[in-house]
């Protein structure tokens, strides 16, 4: 039977045996949630990228550039990390470059010596779990955390995954986060309102933002790190 595991934070990933296995990078505020957003929505390809300025530098070969920092768009740059930015197609077809606090540098330490990086959220849930059940590979859910600190949102992700996965797990983060996500139901919304990251968000006037982020199965799109960067399965 196939596994799955937590990690809470990218700083604890090198405790974590990734040989072998799918590793689901989620960033649920909100670096996840928009790369998911923004390829449903026909962007081609999301390059994650680690600082600003060699993000910047893709402006040359024609790319869009996607750069946030404390929440907010860093300057001289055409997006920042709203899920929102992408709705409606306008976007359809372009590459991006995208620097976030947290969410491109989980996905950059995940690339080094996983078998497969897939893009989770709650957006694409249940796509997610639907292609993992048809993978030989067992799971490891790394979530981007906040400054290397636990989050909450993130892990949630890790419990609602594992519940529709129903797998066999041998870990506590796993544990502790199913029974959360048991507790919290459809009560999402209104929990994570609480969580540090939303209140974060909503000082920048982005409730908007969170609120999207929340919608549950919205797309039915898998998103995997390729060596060109971040698509959709087809
Ligand atoms: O843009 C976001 O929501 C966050 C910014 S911060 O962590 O609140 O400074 O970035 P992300 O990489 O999506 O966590
Ligand atoms: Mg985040």
């Amino acid at each position: 039977m196939k596994t799955i595991e937590t990690c809470v934070s990218p700083d604890l990933l090198e405790l974590h045996e990734l040989t072998n296995k799918t590793v689901i990078v989620v960033d649920i505020f909100r670096a996840s949630s928009t790369i998911v957003t923004a390829l449903s929505n026909g962007v081609n390809t999301i390059l994650p990228v680690k600082d600003l300025d060699q993000c910047k530098a893709y402006k040359e070969k024609g790319w869009l550039i996607a750069g946030e920092r404390n929440g907010k768009q860093a300057e001289g740059f055409d997006l920042g990390n709203s899920p929102l930015a992408y709705l409606n197609l306008q976007f359809a077809e372009e590459n991006v470059a995208m620097t976030t606090t947290n969410g491109t540098r989980a996905i950059s330490l995940a690339r080094k010596q996983a078998a497969e990086v897939l893009i989770g959220s709650f957006l694409n849930l249940h796509a997610t779990a639907n292609y993992l059940q048809n993978s030989t590979n067992d799971v490891l859910v790394l979530c981007a955390g906040w400054k290397g600190k636990f989050n909450i949102e993130d892990s949630l992700y890790a419990g609602a995954l594992s519940l529709a996965l129903n797998w066999k797990h041998d870990c506590d983060a796993t544990f502790a986060m199913e029974s959360l996500y048991r507790q919290v139901g459809t009560n999402l919304s209104d929990f994570l309102q609480k969580a540090s990251h939303a209140k974060r968000l909503q000082n920048h006037d982005l409730e908007k933002d969170i609120n999207f982020c929340l919608g549950i199965d919205q797309y039915n799109s898998v998103v995997y790190l390729s060596d060109e960067g971040l698509k959709l399965k087809h």
